[in-house]
């Protein structure tokens, strides 16, 4: 597959079913409206599925791993090793996301996209782009080529777990210093807003590395001569072979009309560049959970999605994915199994005057 059909093949979600979905949903059992989200995440699965009625019938989270060069800025708190002592510790299982998804009965798919390191485990899908990136502070993360060559290994995952039987995606990532790299992808896209707008403290930092890490983002943009209104630009410039990887989850999902669950900031900063990629693409995208990090919302608000649940995380990794499958997994079971006032053989006139009080 080509990237350009890749792209060109992105399209809308059938709005039809989703208007049909919401019929359904208007007619079951219960006041108007009342159930809330669980409602509109039931009709737009719908529109992506096709069914009036959406079944949710396997479930993936793909971890993207990669080191990102710009740690050398003294961007994070945490060295660089843990990017590979945490991606192994995903392989034996131990890791929040893998507990998650536990919980939930999804699998996790772990792929080696750019850890600078050396690494073996069973299952640990190996797609080393390069040994980490460059530091985006001096000099580009990676080439184009690099960035697109990242972006079809997301594709390809996304293929082969949509061959198992996989019908519901989400996106993760594991790479210290990443949400450098998000920042930086926020900052070339929307350089009005202050960069302390859309810097956080990561996984933890002090407030004078804090304020290094924001001249970092703006140095990056700037030494770059990045072109904000080029995705491909933006992301071999100043973002990450996570990231990369994940934006070919987002658009692989959508290429084979899949819905893909967003995840933390990396995973919202992933997601901007894929809707800057094919607009079509959000539409299969359903934001998981408000991260604490302030780039988040800023990315939601302009990408135009709203998260779903406020449970004060900031891991990272996709650990809000499972508990969003679970909440779209309610979501199926009301569109499917309430009854309509109709299937329930009530009164027509009784009807009417209880649906309108
Ligand atoms: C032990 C540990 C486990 C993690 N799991 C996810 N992250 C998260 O933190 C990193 C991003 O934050 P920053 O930009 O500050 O480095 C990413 O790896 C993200 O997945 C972790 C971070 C640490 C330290
Ligand atoms: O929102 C996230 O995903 C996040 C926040 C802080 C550190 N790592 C990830």
């Amino acid at each position: 597959m080509t990237f350009e059909k890749l792209i060109a093949g992105i399209q809308p979600i059938d709005e039809k079913k989703r208007q049909a979905a919401m019929e359904r949903c208007d007619q079951l059992v219960k006041p108007l409206g009342s159930l809330g989200k669980l409602e509109s995440i039931a009709c737009r699965l719908a529109g992506i599925y096709g069914e009036v009625c959406p079944e949710i019938k396997g479930k993936a989270v793909i971890v993207m791993a990669a080191d990102n060069g710009v740690l050398e800025e003294g961007v994070a708190s945490a060295p660089k090793e843990i990017t590979a002592m945490q991606t192994l510790n995903m392989v034996k299982g131990v890791t929040g996301v893998m507990v998650l998804a536990k919980q939930n009965g999804a699998q996790v798919r772990i792929v080696d996209i750019g850890v600078d390191a050396e690494l073996q485990g069973e299952g640990l899908i190996q797609e080393k782009i390069r040994r980490g990136t460059g530091n985006i502070a001096k000099e580009p993360a990676m080439s184009r080529e690099e960035a697109m060559a990242a972006i079809m290994v997301g594709v390809r995952q996304v293929e082969a777990l949509k061959d198992e039987g996989v019908n519901l995606f989400g996106t993760g990532e594991m790479g210290i210093g990443n949400t450098t790299t998000s920042s930086a992808i926020v900052h070339a896209c929307f350089p009005e807003l202050p960069i302390a707008s859309i810097t956080g403290k990561g996984a933890g930092l002090t407030e004078e590395a804090f304020l290094h890490k924001q001249d970092v983002i703006r140095r990056a943009v700037e030494v770059n001569q990045v072109d904000g209104a080029d995705p491909l630009d933006i992301l071999a410039k100043v973002g990450g072979l996570d990231i990369a990887g994940m934006v070919g989850t987002y658009l692989g999902a959508a290429y084979y009309g899949l819905p893909v669950v967003i995840d933390g900031v990396i995973s919202a900063a992933a997601a901007l560049l894929a809707s800057r990629f094919a607009p079509n693409a959000r539409e299969y995208m359903f934001a998981s959970h408000c991260s604490m990090e302030p780039a988040y919302q800023a990315i939601m608000e302009r990408i135009g999605l709203e998260p779903t649940l406020y449970l004060d995380m900031r891991l990272g990794e996709g650990s809000g994915c499972p508990i969003m499958f679970s909440v779209m997994e309610f979501a199926c079971a009301m569109q499917k199994n309430m009854e309509t006032f109709a299937e329930t053989a009530m009164q027509d006139d009784f009807l009417v005057d209880i649906r309108e009080s």
